[in-house]
């Protein structure tokens, strides 16, 4: 029996509220002093409920923001960006007006060479470097000083720090990302896997989600790794190989890199560019690598390792000097499309493109070490080991008709003259008096 209520309950049911049918005024009085302590109560919940959210989250982002200590930002700091990603092309040069690039992993090998290489034909370039311990940090602040000699300013930064990428975004309408930073080594991914999902899984999606953010769009140029072919073995590697078959966690996330790359294509119309380098060598180069670390033990005196594959095949690689990756690198930026979207929306396709970049003359560890010995005039203390199932391949060959045709790559530095330059820079880097040991015609 419906009783005719007072006002309150002449309002209007809320869809999706419950109206609570009433009877008697005693119960109405009743209820509406139970009404009035349970709203307090809720009331006193949501209060409890809002501080707690608030403090969490304030801890939260303390937290991230102290994981990613900032030390980027204010007007100094913005003048300084923008200075160094401003284009210096003289106006109405052949090459045009000249690029605004975002190096990550500026301070590495290959970022250092690229930044340098862009700068001096004029492009604006603006780096990023988290200046991690994965090898000896000093030579990456050598390598910053370098850069900054040139004009290049490096931010000491972490691309899984959205905030700092959003921020360059938005002191600078960037027109190219050259995507360099990563954990590298094959075989160190049995020490530390979670390093190369924090950078080269995490860390790639949080640097292409600033990328899909901006506008404009950048275009976005990436490093992935001949190491994606794996155990293919039909040589030489082809872009139209299987590459389904990782033999280490590294090669997997570089794979993985370029299936996630593919997604920011075709979903927000990134233009992206896969680089598939193969064994890059050469001055100011990776402490880690093979090359580095048998001149270091050689001059030291010190026993070097020397893997060996299956029946004592020796192992070998397309090693490819780092002068021919930069022209690689350029050529790539050059003739990226464009992106189609806007902040965050597609307007059309946009290219997607991966390169082979490597030298097509696969050489063997040992005649490697034989190079090095001849210019050193020191004789290598080698132990020759079975190749540990560390991730390693036993070989790798590239073709490169793909990139030679659309990005006119030709690599032209044989291993024999760049290791010479390597060793020359090695020696002069690590301050070898030559007068106490004549090296082989360097
Ligand atoms: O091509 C690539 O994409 C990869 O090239 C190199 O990887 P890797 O070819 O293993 O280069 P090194 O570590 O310099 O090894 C070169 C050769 O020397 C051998 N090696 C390495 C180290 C050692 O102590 N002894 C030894 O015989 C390796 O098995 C390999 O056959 C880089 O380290 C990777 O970051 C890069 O992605």
């Amino acid at each position: 029996m419906r009783v005719v209520a007072d006002e309150e309950d002449m309002l209007p049911s809320t869809p999706g509220k419950v109206k609570i049918e009433r009877s008697g005024a005693m119960s109405r009085q009743l209820h509406r002093c139970f009404a009035s302590t349970g709203t307090m109560f809720l009331w006193a919940l949501f209060l409890v409920a809002m501080t707690a959210t608030y403090l969490s989250f304030h801890s939260f982002v303390d937290t991230s923001s102290r994981y990613f200590a900032a030390s980027w930002g204010g007007l100094h700091w913005e003048r300084q960006i923008r200075a160094s990603a401003s284009p210096r092309r003289p106006p109405g040069s052949a090459e045009g007006a000249g690029l605004s690039v975002l190096v990550t992993g500026a301070a590495g090998f290959v970022g250092t060479h690229c930044s340098l290489a862009l700068r001096k034909r004029g492009d604006g370039v603006v780096g990023i470097d988290n200046f991690n311990k994965y090898y000896d940090p000093s030579l990456k602040k050598a390598r910053r000083a370098l850069l900054a000699s040139h004009g290049v300013f490096v931010v000491e930064g972490d691309i899984n720090d959205g905030r700092l990428l959003t921020k360059l975004f938005d002191v600078v309408p960037f027109t190219h990302v050259l995507h360099l930073a990563a954990q590298a080594g094959v075989r160190y991914a049995m020490e530390n896997p979670a390093s190369y999902v924090h950078s080269n899984i995490a860390g790639l999606v949080s640097l292409l989600e600033a990328c899909k953010d901006a506008d404009p769009q950048p275009a976005v140029v990436w490093a992935s790794s001949s190491s994606v072919y794996g155990l293919n073995d039909a040589v030489p590697f082809s872009e139209a190989h299987r590459t389904d078959r990782p033999a280490s966690l590294y090669a997997a996330t570089k794979k993985a890199g370029e299936e996630i790359t593919h997604t920011y294509n075709h979903i927000y119309g990134l233009s992206v560019t896969g680089l598939r380098f193969f064994t890059v060598y050469g001055p100011w180069g990776r402490p880690d690598m093979a090359y580095f670390s048998f001149t270091r033990n050689i001059l030291q005196g010190k026993p070097i390792t020397v893997y060996r594959g299956k029946d004592h095949v020796d192992l070998a690689r397309d090693f490819t000097y780092i002068d021919d990756i930069v022209r690689g690198c350029l050529a790539s930026l050059d003739t990226a499309g464009r992106s189609t979207g806007t902040g965050g929306r597609k307007r059309g396709p946009a290219p997607y493109r991966i390169f082979n970049l490597g030298n097509t003359a696969p050489v063997t560890v040992p005649t490697l070490v034989s190079i090095l010995e001849r210019y050193l005039r020191v004789k290598a203390k080698k132990n020759v080991v079975e190749m540990p199932g560390n991730g390693d391949v036993p070989f790798t060959h590239a073709n490169i008709s793909l990139a030679r045709e659309q990005l006119e790559y030709k690599p032209t530095t044989s291993l024999e003259m760049g290791l010479k330059k390597f060793v020359r820079w090695y020696l002069s880097y690590y301050g070898y008096n030559r007068g106490t040991h004549t090296f082989n015609n360097l």
